[in-house]
């Protein structure tokens, strides 16, 4: 089987996976406000979000908690195949607008911020921070663009049921940083000040 195809099957798994995972928890989002690593942000950093799509991992409360330590929120627009995602400032109770698929996205004249730290979707995940994503490529595009001017931290959220042994990669495919579930956080050893075993590793959860 080719790249492609085994992403394919991969993500038509993982799918369900993750389906299964949000029906027995569809709160679970909550939890992530217990692991997540509230130490990558000061006052002012910007974080984008995502306005979750049926069964993805809910990051509303964990974006709460990071509006009130001072962090200003973004949400990703779509701009066109191909093209990296752009980012636009949301505040909680500003409006949304419904696009294609259900994509939720702040008004046109929201203005654009670049993102210091990204809260990541995801299908799959694996145990060297490999991702599996919609499929589309927008998030590699999007990461290869911040990281080629900055270190963004990317933070990809997800159900513990989302851990794959290996997700397929080709050139394109841009690691995370961190995932946090619902039960731990996972950092991955790619990045600076890496955890002394240099691997991948859950870290005690002292904020
Ligand atoms: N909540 C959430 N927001 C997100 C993402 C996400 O995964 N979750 N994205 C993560 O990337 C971006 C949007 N991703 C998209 C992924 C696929 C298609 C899309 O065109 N889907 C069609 C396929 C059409 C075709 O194949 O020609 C479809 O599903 O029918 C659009 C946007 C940004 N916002
Ligand atoms: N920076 C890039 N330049 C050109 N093509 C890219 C780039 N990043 C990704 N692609 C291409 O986009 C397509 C989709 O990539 P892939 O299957 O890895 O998506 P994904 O990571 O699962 O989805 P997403 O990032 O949208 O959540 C692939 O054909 C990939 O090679």
């Amino acid at each position: 089987m080719n790249l492609q195809a085994l992403k394919s099957d991969l993500r038509r798994r993982a799918l369900v996976a993750r389906q299964s995972a949000h029906e027995a928890a569809p709160d679970a989002g909550e939890r992530l406000v217990e692991h997540f690593p509230f130490e990558l942000v000061t006052p002012g950093s910007v974080v984008s979000a995502y306005w979750p799509l049926p069964g993805e991992m809910d990051p509303r409360p964990l974006m709460a908690a990071l509006e009130a330590r001072g962090a200003c929120l973004a949400l990703p627009v779509v701009i066109g195949a191909g093209h990296p995602l752009e980012f636009r400032e949301w505040r909680s109770g500003d409006p949304l607008q419904r696009r294609a698929f259900g994509l939720m996205e702040p008004r046109e004249n929201a203005p654009q911020l670049v993102p210091d730290i990204l809260l990541v979707p995801l299908l799959a995940i694996d145990p060297d921070g490999n991702r599996l994503g919609f499929g589309k490529g927008y998030y590699d595009r999007t990461l290869a663009g911040l990281r080629a001017c900055g270190a963004p931290v990317a933070v990809g959220l997800a159900y513990e049921a989302q851990w794959v042994a290996a997700v397929p990669v080709d050139e394109f495919d841009q690691p995370l940083d961190w995932v946090v579930t619902e039960g731990r956080r996972v950092r991955s050893s790619a990045t600076p000040n890496p955890p002394s075993d240099n691997s991948w590793s859950s870290r005690p959860d002292a904020r």
